[in-house]
């Protein structure tokens, strides 16, 4: 820690913009070298004593909190009953790893390589995801006997790394339904996919989290990457120190150079001038933004907030939002923020079974806390354990699974540019896939209690399951509201602005439906709460349309989006070329997960981390 006037006149060679997950996993592997510099500008503070962030059955319980969750929300989304959706993103130390619901998983093979297809060469499964995913963790296998031998866990040592930074385990607690879900898709013809790690996304699984297991506490990037290197003299943090612009110089037929840093510390303006290079991880809703803030984006947005384009290049923005503009600019509009949406399904269960809504009664959570403590057991050192990843064959009739695939067909809106045209190839290819996932479920052993929701009951248990949409068609966009670098972008994500998307939620919650009428689960005796039954008592399912009324009303974000500095070709609108180096200048890169230029079929954590220890890789060598 160091104070920002000594901050400013340390000579670095690297500035980095976030002190988050890319951010710290690349400041660590960049200070590996001694003789190079290395400064870190987070907003946040450094939080180091905070169960709700480190212990891993409170996870979700910081939401919200200003300290650790800069707590943003969209703009109206008019396809979901004009509702604001409430968007989190950490703030601090570790920012979003700090934050996120632990789960630690990979996509398949193909979500990696379509990043390679959208015009990065190198950027497939083989050569750098499967390789740095590796590189990043140390993954650990139970050792519970209980657990161990649970039919549905398995892992393949080849696909797995021992020796990284960020700890990869098992939830030491499961739950009274985990099993039942595992065992009613099996019966629903779901195969058990006993490793997703090779590369393999599909069935019915048990995720690791990041959560190490010698302590049971979470594993993120303050734990698993800044700690372990805090005394390098050659890496230096400053907290709380918010940024607000990048200079840049324009020098004539050369490349822009960006110079300095300006940030805020104690309402008091700072400057520090790296030797090197500038490197953005600010996340997908503040990198676009500090980079609009600098004079970096679409030139009539920067306009409209009195801002001098420095660079005109399609940050955090997408065509659809802009029908009304010129051909120019439609060529150039081509970005592709986007966001995995979600659905809680929630169920009454029976009131014996132990849920994290358990821990609200103190005697439970008294005696939960000793056993954390003392055995680094039960519901506090458990997470979420069981997913099911669904492809359409699984989720539709074969009827209406070919009008659905014909309405997508013949979408123009979805190959309007040349990186919606070849996005929208590869998510035409994997719709009728059977082994790629297009629904993810997730069992959340508890009341998911943020959202639109109906009262939860007291004296009544419950769990949710989650209904993800993997590949969403519907783009939306990031910008500035405002000159000020305090006020919160203008998140609008769009939702359910393509109708196919909302057909998908729609196969989702008739196929919870199904689960929970199939063996064990059937026998359980859980009670459909929300979605409610037709009519109380009636057992009856909504009909379509209700089920969709009943979507627009419940669906929220799970916190995933990315693109909007999306790595791809510049002719079809990429914000930073493979190299991660924003199109333009010399030195100004950005590492995070908003250079993702499609969604993956999982969460995203495992992937950003991978993406920043190939970006040190990259740096290296362009110093070498
Ligand atoms: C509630 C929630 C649950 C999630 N659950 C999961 C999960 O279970 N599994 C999973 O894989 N993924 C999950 N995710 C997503 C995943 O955690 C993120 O995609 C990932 O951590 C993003 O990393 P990043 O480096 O892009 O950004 P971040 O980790 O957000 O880092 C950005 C950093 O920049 C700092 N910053 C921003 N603006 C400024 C500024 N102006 N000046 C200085 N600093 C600034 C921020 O404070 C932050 O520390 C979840 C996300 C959320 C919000």
């Amino acid at each position: 820690m160091t104070s920002a006037e000594s901050f400013c006149s340390t000579s670095f060679d690297y500035v980095i913009i976030g002190g988050g997950t890319a951010g710290l996993a690349l400041a660590a592997r960049l200070s590996e070298d001694p003789n190079i510099v290395v400064g870190v500008l987070e907003a946040g503070e450094h939080i180091h004593e905070m169960p709700e962030v480190s212990v891993p059955g409170m996870m979700g319980q910081a939401l919200g909190n200003p300290k650790v969750d800069w707590a943003f929300s969209t703009v109206e989304q008019p396809a979901v009953l004009n509702r604001k959706i409430f968007s989190p993103r950490g703030k601090g130390v570790g920012g979003t790893s700090a934050l996120n619901f632990l789960v630690y998983q990979r996509a398949s093979e193909e979500d990696y390589n379509a990043v390679e297809a959208l015009g990065n060469p190198k950027w497939n499964w083989k050569d750098t995801f499967l390789k740095y995913l590796m590189q990043v963790e140390t993954y650990v296998p139970p050792t519970d006997p209980e657990i161990a031998n649970d039919p549905h866990i398995g892992y393949t040592t080849d696909y797995h790394g021992t020796n990284g930074a960020v700890k990869a385990s098992f939830s030491a607690w499961f739950n009274d339904h985990h099993a039942k879900f595992m065992d009613a898709l099996l019966n629903m013809g779901v195969p058990i996919n006993r490793d997703t790690g090779n590369g393999r996304n599909i069935g019915a699984s048990v995720g690791p989290i990041s959560v190490d297991p010698a302590t049971m506490t979470r594993s993120h990037a303050a734990t698993a990457y800044y700690t372990p290197n805090a005394d390098r003299t050659n890496l230096i943090l400053l907290t709380g120190a918010h940024v607000t612009k990048i200079l840049l110089e324009t020098p004539p037929g050369e490349p822009v150079v960006a110079t300095g840093v300006e940030f805020s510390k104690d309402s008091q303006k700072f400057t520090v001038r790296p030797k090197l290079e500038i490197i953005l991880s600010a996340g997908t809703f503040q990198t676009p933004q500090i980079l609009e803030l600098s004079g970096i984006g679409r030139t009539d947005v920067l306009t409209q907030h009195g801002i001098n384009t420095i660079l005109d290049l399609p940050v955090g923005e997408n065509l659809r939002k802009y029908p009304l503009l010129s051909r120019n600019s439609v060529t150039k509009s081509n970005s592709v923020p986007e966001d995995h949406l979600t659905l809680p399904f929630i169920h009454e269960i029976s009131k014996d079974s132990a849920t994290f809504d358990s821990l609200r009664d103190p005697a439970v959570l008294e005696q939960q806390l000793t056993l954390y403590k003392t055995e680094k057991k039960g519901l506090l050192a458990g997470s979420i354990t069981a997913y099911g990843y669904l492809p359409s064959e699984k989720l539709f009739d074969s009827e209406d699974f070919l009008d659905l695939q014909k309405q997508i067909l013949q979408d123009t809106t979805l190959t309007a540019t040349p990186s919606l045209n070849k996005q929208s190839a590869i998510l035409k290819k994997w719709l009728p896939d059977p082994n790629h996932a297009q629904i993810e479920l997730l069992q959340f052993p508890f009341f998911l209690s943020f959202g639109p929701l109906p009262e939860r009951q007291e004296g009544k248990v419950y769990h949710s399951i989650m209904i993800i949409g993997l590949h969403p068609l519907s783009r939306g966009s990031v910008h500035i509201k405002s000159a000020d670098p305090f006020s919160s972008p203008e998140i609008d994500p769009r939702y359910f602005s393509n109708p196919a998307d909302l057909e998908y939620m729609v196969s989702g919650v008739k196929f919870v439906r199904k689960l929970m009428r199939t063996e064990p689960y059937a026998s359980a005796g859980c009670k459909m709460y929300d979605p409610p039954e037709k009519s109380a008592g009636t057992n009856e399912d909504l009909s379509d349309d209700e089920i969709r009324d009943w979507c627009r009303t419940r669906v929220i974000s799970i916190f995933h989006p990315i693109g909007t500095a999306a790595m791809m070709p510049k002719d079809d609108g990429g914000v930073v070329d493979s190299s991660l180096k924003v199109y333009g200048t010399k030195n100004l890169r950005v590492v995070d997960a908003s250079i993702i230029p499609m969604e993956m079929s999982t969460h995203p954590q495992a992937a950003v981390y991978a993406i920043a220890e190939k970006a040190s890789d990259i740096i290296k060598a362009a110093r070498a």
